[in-house]
Parts: structure tokens; sequence; C-alpha cells
């Protein structure tokens, strides 16, 4: 048989696709998972393309499976399982031969594995990949991160098994190293804000507007032909149609109210707060799910306090119009914030991150994928250097257009004890980044008073004290 011109390890929901994918575009592709039974049961059912996939027993045979240098795939569960996976395969490897590690990886670690692998003869690349199930399959997006001569070996492939907007290949290099993985972070943390403001809005629907899920689910269809145009707003009209087979009840009121995480969207805030730039709605999202979590107490403290009494409601269709409109205002500082963090480790890493191209690689295949990504392409194709998207023409307007709606919908939910975290934050980070004049004076003042921190003034140059006198701590 021929050799393999690529490799991959993890025949899990991703690899598995991946690699059916790879072989769909006309690659012979070798595959190992640790788990025998899954590369057999994998083996069984490539159909048509089993001639382009060899299925191996072992990492000896694995490696011998395919044509040096030997691109490889590591697309297993992150953390501890890629280093063993790489430790496992570094004897084997020759010079030249690439490793692939395109499950979503802490950046950090993706740092650590590049400089651990110095010197050692094997190229190292940290890829991103979003798309889920159907995307590995059809075309995901791919955000490869690593020397850009690694990438030119391999962009043929990764292109080839990319999404497409408008024939345009979703599949880019960002940037060295733990680029890839940093924008698959940051990626992940708009995906947890897009959800969460999804949710608050089918929140208010629920219970401010009494709403069913099937009713809900037709607001959501119409949305999708508008601004919101985006996967996510489909697939959640798509799961709220859907009924329960044994209950007969729409599947989303029997699905639990607890939602698990599994780092991505904790990293993104993490890293964000790292450097000092706000992402208000990622936090408030990976918040969201951590509450979400703790049903036995949310449980108990609604015995204690109950729900607050409901307001009188505006008409139903005034109040979906404006979370049409809130939802996008939400959306516009959602991204706004997760390109600025993009933009601080862009020179804090002295990556280049490629703020048009990223937005151009996200407009399909990923689980964020939309229109309005379109939007965002050009906006940083216009105004590269823009300090914050918000401050481009075309999202200025935006939010000018929206900002009375996002205003309304956060009062009404505030006033009705409904939950919309996320939305609120995007109208307090709107409302702080526009206004001169801030509350921070205070602050300074405070810090100076117990901890002789200094302050600035506005009339005088250098650092200043205060007069305070009395106590201090
Ligand atoms: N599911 C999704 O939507 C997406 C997932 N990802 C990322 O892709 C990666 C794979 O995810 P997914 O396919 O969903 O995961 P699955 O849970 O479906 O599969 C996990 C895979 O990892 C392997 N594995 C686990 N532990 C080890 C180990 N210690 N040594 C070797 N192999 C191990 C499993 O092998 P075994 O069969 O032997 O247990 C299996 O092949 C993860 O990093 C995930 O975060 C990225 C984008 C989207
Ligand atoms: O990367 C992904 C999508 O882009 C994965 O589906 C990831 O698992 C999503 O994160 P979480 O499980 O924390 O919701």
């Amino acid at each position: 048989m021929a050799k393999a011109e690529i490799g991959v390890i993890g025949l899990g929901v991703m690899g598995a696709n991946l690699a059916l994918n790879i072989a769909d575009n006309g690659y012979h592709v070798a595959v190992y998972n640790r788990t025998t039974s899954r590369t057999d049961e994998f083996a069984a059912s490539a159909g048509e393309l089993a001639d382009r996939v060899t299925a191996c027993a072992t990492l000896e045979e694995f490696v011998a499976a395919i044509k040096p240098p030997r691109p490889v795939i590591i697309m297993v569960k992150a953390g501890a399982p890629v280093d063993e996976q790489i430790a496992a395969l570094q004897p084997l490897l020759e010079a030249n031969d690439i490793i692939i590690d395109a499950g979503n990886a802490n950046f950090r670690d993706t740092m650590r594995r590049f400089t651990d692998l110095e010197g050692s003869g094997l190229t190292f690349i940290g890829m991103g990949v979003s798309g889920g199930e159907e995307g590995a399959r059809h075309g995901p997006s791919i955000m490869v991160g690593g020397a850009e001569a690694a990438w030119k070996r391999v962009e043929p492939v990764l292109t080839a098994i990319s999404a497409k907007y408008e024939g345009e290949a979703c599949a880019a290099w960002l940037g060295e190293n733990g680029a890839g993985h940093f924008v698959k972070t940051i990626h992940n943390g708009i995906e947890y804000a897009d959800m969460q403001m999804i949710a608050e809005v089918y929140g208010v629907m629920r219970d401010h507007l009494g709403m069913d899920a099937p009713s809900i689910a037709a607001v959501f269809s119409a949305w999708s032909t508008g601004p919101l145009d985006s996967y996510l707003i489909d697939i959640t009209a798509e799961v709220l149609k859907v009924s329960d087979v044994v209950s007969n009840r729409p599947i989303v009121d029997i699905i639990v109210d607890a939602a698990g995480q599994k780092g991505t969207g904790r990293w993104a805030v993490i890293e964000s707060q790292m450097m000092g730039v706000p992402a208000t709605a990622i936090e408030a999202a990976v918040a969201a799910r951590s509450l979400s979590a703790m049903r036995a107490e949310r449980k108990n403290a609604q015995v204690r306090f109950g729900l607050p009494p409901q307001q009188a409601r505006r008409e139903g269709q005034q109040v979906i119009d404006d979370l049409e409109k809130a939802l996008l205002a939400g959306k516009v500082a959602a991204y706004a914030q997760g390109f600025a963090v993009m933009t601080a480790a862009s020179a804090e890493f002295d990556w280049k991150l490629p703020m048009a191209t990223t937005a151009r690689i996200w407009r399909a295949g990923c689980i964020i994928r939309s229109r309005f990504l379109d939007e965002i392409a050009t906006a940083f194709t216009d105004t590269p250097d823009v300090a914050n998207l918000a401050m481009t023409p075309a999202f200025s307007k935006i939010i000018e257009e929206t900002d009375g709606s996002l205003r309304r919908i956060v009062s009404e939910s505030v006033l009705n004890g409904l939950p919309v975290p996320a939305l609120a934050s995007a109208v307090s980070y709107f409302d702080t980044y526009r206004r001169e004049r801030g509350t921070a004076n205070l602050i300074q003042a405070q810090r100076d008073f117990f901890g002789a921190h200094g302050f600035e003034r506005f009339d005088a140059d250098g650092a200043h004290h205060g007069p305070w006198g009395g106590e201090q701590g």
C-alpha cells in the first residue's frame, strides 16, 4: 500500500472526522488511537474512503506508514495527554517531521512545547480548530501558530480541508509559537459570550414574555435572516424546535440548567486580566456558567428570597424587536473586547496577529461563524490600526442604532429580576468606554489615603499626595 501523506492521532469526535475530511480531500491518511477498538471502529466506518486510510494498531506502525517528512496531527484531550503523546512519538520520528497539536491547548502549554522541542530536529505547530463534529468532517476554521515555513509545508492540506467562505479558505497562519492557540482561546471566549447572550434573550422571552419553546424558536428563525444571521442563532432555533421523545415536551425544557465548561473561556478571561484588557462580556459568560452549575445553592436562595414581583410589561413584539437589537449591541461589545485582547497579546508576545485575517477565517467553519464577522473583517481591513472595533465607522453606527434597545432590555430585566449579566456588562462597558470623565479619581484618592500610592492632578505634572491628615491605613 502507498505511504500516507499525513497522520492523525486521536480518533475521538474531532480526530475521526478530521481524518475522514483529509481522506475526502484526496490525501492518504494514517490513523492511530490509544484505544485500539476505536481505531477498528473508525476503519470499519470509513466506507468508500477506506482505501485512503491506513489504520494502525501501534505508534510504530503509524509512523512507518507515513512518508517522511511526516506531518502528524495530534487531536487528543488537551493537557497531559498531549505531552504524553509527544513523548511517545518523539523517539519514533525523524528530523523535519512536523507535530501539529490541533486540540484546544492552553497557548502557554503550546509555547512550552515549542521550547521543549527546540533542538530536537522536529517542527512543532500549535493549531486551533473550530467547527465541532460537522466542521471537522466537512470544513473547520483553522488557526495556525508556529514558524511560517512550517505552515507553508502543511498549507496545501490544511487549506484543502478547511471551510470556505465564498471560495476563500478559512485557514491561515496567524503568527509564531502560541499564536494559533491563543486566537482559538479568544474565539472560544467570544463563543461563550455569544451563547450566554443568546441564553439571556431566551430567558427574557421565556420568563418575562411567557413564550413557549416553539414560539421562541420562531423568533430566532426570523432573526437568522437579519443582522444576527449566524450559526449559533440557527442552532438555537433548531434546538428549541425539538421535542423530547419520552415526555413529548420541548427538549430544552427537560435539559438541566447547568452548563459545563472545559477551560478555554476561563483562559480567555485570565489572559485578558493578565494584560489589563477588559473582556467583561466573556467574564460575565464564564461566571454565568459557574453560577449555573451551583444548582443546589440557587434553589435554596430562591426559597429564601423568592423572585421579584413582575412589573407591567410592554407589548410582546416591542420587547422582541428590542431583544434583537440588544443582542446585536451585546455582540459588538463581546467581539470588540475579544479583538482588543488579541491586539494586546499580539504586542505582548510579538506575534503581529492579523485581525482582518482572523475575522476572515472565522466567517465559515467555526462555531461563531456569521455574517457579522464579514463586517468585522471589512472594518479591520479599512482601519487596521483602530484601537477598538467600536470606534470603526460601521460598528459605531451599529452601536448608535442599538443602544436604546440594549438599555431598555437590561433595565426591564433588572426590574423584573431576570439575570442578563453579559448584556448588562455590555451597557456598562460602553458607558465606561465612552465617558471621558470617569470616577477613578475617587479610587486614586482612596489608594493614596490608605497606601500613599500617589495620584496625578489635572493641573500639574508628576505624582502627588493628598492633605489627608487623620488616621491613615
Ligand atoms: N468536540 C469539539 O467540539 C471540539 C473539540 N476540540 C478539541 O479537540 C481535542 C479532542 O476533542 P474531542 O475529539 O472532542 O474529544 P473526545 O473525547 O471525543 O476524544 C478524546 C480523544 O483523546 C484521546 N485521549 C484521551 N486521553 C489520552 C491520553 N492520555 N493519551 C492518548 N490519547 C488520549 C482519546 O483516546 P481513547 O479513545 O484512547 O480514550 C480520544 O481519541 C480536545 O483538545 C478538544 O478540546 C476542538 C474543537 C472542537
Ligand atoms: O472548542 C470548541 C468549540 O469551539 C469545543 O466544543 C469546546 O469544548 C467548547 O468549550 P466548552 O466545552 O468549554 O463549552
